[in-house]
């Protein structure tokens, strides 16, 4: 197997950068929306011979050091209880929200084993034959409750930090019931074969530090303790997230993701010997062959040759984005990463 992706992720030396894209599988693809013609996103996941050949197929294309396994931050709300749609172009929308106290003591208990067994088969399956190590995930418990609270997609999250503000004791009771949900799932992703773990926490960059440490900090050091028995690594990512670097850091995860706006190189001399996985714009997939040669070097340079970098977008690929240039972007990291170390 090439495990360069997870001896990277354990900071160690490396022959050359390991690189895969968040979102690596999905509609930029048209192997991927010929599936969909057939399928919806839910469908998909509960099938895991499916799921398997769409989660396989960007690593066959393109050549990424990891797979990423096919499914949602939402697929294990539906048995918590949850009534949801995936609606295109816009996201995740929950036909029954959370709104009171009440509605959160009404949230089911969540059992992998119950609930989500295609995403276990799926796993093994995949065990059975990729080559590169599989990334499992799932969502942080802010960014599932800001889900959860709101309805669906938000900018401005004032119906989830209304509730965190009003209704603190309902809140911390929320957040831990998705963290036990979460560590359930995650935990029953690794004992299936995962060989790591990337939690997803996309829209906590929006709280300011201090309501990160007060509403957010503890649960996610819980989430994070609960991990290390698994003994695989465990990748912390948000977005927009510069001012919550060391918070986010000191709550826990192997790896940290950086996104886009957060320099590398500055998050690199914050975190010490900490591995890294970051933080190409996504954007310049769409940009002429040197810019992105261009924009490549300068992520691998901010990197200044030290261990533990992970390449990767500082968030996931979007729609419409070239297959040749995913293909091509993780030649030049392959290539331009050999000369360097
Ligand atoms: C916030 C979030 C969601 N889902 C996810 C996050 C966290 C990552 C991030 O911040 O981008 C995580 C996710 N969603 C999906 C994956 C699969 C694996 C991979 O990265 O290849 C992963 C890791 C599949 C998907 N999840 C979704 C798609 C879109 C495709 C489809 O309908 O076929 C895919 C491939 C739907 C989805 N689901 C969600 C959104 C915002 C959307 C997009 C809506 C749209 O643009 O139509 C919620």
């Amino acid at each position: 197997m090439n495990d360069v992706f997870l001896r990277a992720a354990r900071g160690e030396a490396t022959p050359y950068t390991p690189v895969w894209f968040m979102r690596q599988a999905g509609r930029y693809q048209p192997e991927y929306r010929k599936i969909r013609e057939r399928y919806t996103l839910p469908e998909i996941v509960r099938h895991p011979e499916v799921t398997a050949e769409v989660t396989r197929l960007p690593v066959r294309q393109f050549g990424f050091d990891a797979a990423i396994l096919f499914a949602d931050i939402t697929t294990p709300l539906y048995g918590m209880g949850f009534d949801l749609d995936i609606v295109e172009g816009r996201g995740p929308v929950i036909h029954n929200p959370i709104d009171t106290a009440e509605d959160v003591r009404r949230i089911h208990l969540f059992s992998a084993e119950a609930h989500t067994p295609f995403v276990l088969e799926a796993i093994r399956i995949l065990k059975r034959e990729l080559e590169v190590p599989l990334i499992g995930f799932a969502g942080a418990p802010f960014t599932l409750a800001s889900y959860l609270i709101e309805g669906g997609p938000s900018k401005n999250f004032v119906k989830v930090k209304g509730f965190m503000y009003a209704e603190e004791e309902a809140w911390n009771l929320l957040m831990r019931t998705l963290t036990n949900a979460m560590v359930e799932y995650l935990s029953a992703q690794a004992a299936a074969g995962a060989d790591a773990l990337q939690v997803f926490d996309s829209w906590v960059g929006r709280l300011t530090r201090h309501d990160y440490e007060r509403y957010v900090a503890p649960h996610m050091r819980r989430l994070f303790e609960a991990l290390k028995p698994l003994g695989v690594p465990v990748v912390h990512f948000g977005t927009q997230t510069m001012h919550l670097l060391s918070p986010m850091a000191e709550a826990g995860g192997d790896v940290i993701g950086v996104d886009t706006t957060t320099p590398l190189d500055w998050a690199r001399d914050r975190l010490g010997t900490r591995p890294v996985q970051g933080n190409l714009d996504p954007t310049l997939l769409f940009a002429p062959e040197p810019v992105l040669a261009r924009g490549v070097e300068a992520v691998l340079s901010a990197n200044t040759g030290r261990p533990g970098h992970i390449f990767n977008l500082g968030h996931g690929i979007l729609p419409g984005t070239p297959p040749d240039a995913v293909r091509r972007a993780v030649e030049l990291v392959h290539t331009l990463s050999e000369v360097r170390t």
